[in-house]
């Protein structure tokens, strides 16, 4: 049940865009995907894991994440998402919250990602502490249309549902 008065639960949505180059390996949710290019980044560019990211802080608030890893600075170059991800969800932890699901979308014209998308399911359940079934990967084309449907980037959107953690 939700209990307004006391804020028991709390949503966010996150969105992020990354453009495909070539020369650099694709991942999202922290998955290496075969690809002719990869998403440029200052971090390793994972869209998917981003989004999670920002729905989650925004569930609570807490702004986004170029708040805790500016791009700005050289610590966050290369990084690996999913380790930015534990450090979301200590975050949220440390608060009083933990995750009761999130639902996501990736936009890609191509590749194929159905093939890869229990193992990012898996992944991202893993560093979050969470069963599969609290993370829901869909992927999309754009049917062509815009910068995604042409190719030029991946986006990807995300929701997160918090639950307070019983006190
Ligand atoms: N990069 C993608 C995009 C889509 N899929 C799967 O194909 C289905 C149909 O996509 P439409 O954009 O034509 O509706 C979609 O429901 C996904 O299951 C995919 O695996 N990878
Ligand atoms: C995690 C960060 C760290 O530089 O990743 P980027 O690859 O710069 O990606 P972007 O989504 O543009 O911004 C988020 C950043 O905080």
């Amino acid at each position: 049940m939700t209990d307004i008065g006391d804020m028991t639960i709390r949503i966010g949505n996150g969105y992020d865009i990354h453009q495909l180059v070539p020369q650099r390996p694709l991942i999202l949710g922290g998955v290496t995907i075969p690809h002719d290019r990869g998403l440029l980044g200052h971090s390793d560019a994972d869209v998917l894991t981003h989004a999670i990211m920002d729905a989650m802080l925004g569930a609570l608030s807490l702004g986004d994440i170029g708040r805790y890893f500016p791009p700005s600075e050289p610590q966050w170059a290369g990084a690996n998402s999913l380790d930015l991800l534990a450090q979301v969800g200590q975050l949220i932890q440390q608060q009083g919250w933990r995750v009761g699901n999130l639902d996501t979308v990736i936009v890609a014209e191509r590749p194929k990602l159905k093939p890869h998308i229990e193992t990012m399911r898996s992944h991202l359940a893993t560093v979050l502490h969470l069963q599969v079934n609290q993370v829901g990967i869909k992927a999309t084309t754009n049917e062509g249309l815009g910068p995604v449907g042409r190719q030029e980037g991946i986006a990807a959107y995300a929701v997160a549902l918090l639950w307070a953690i019983p006190r």
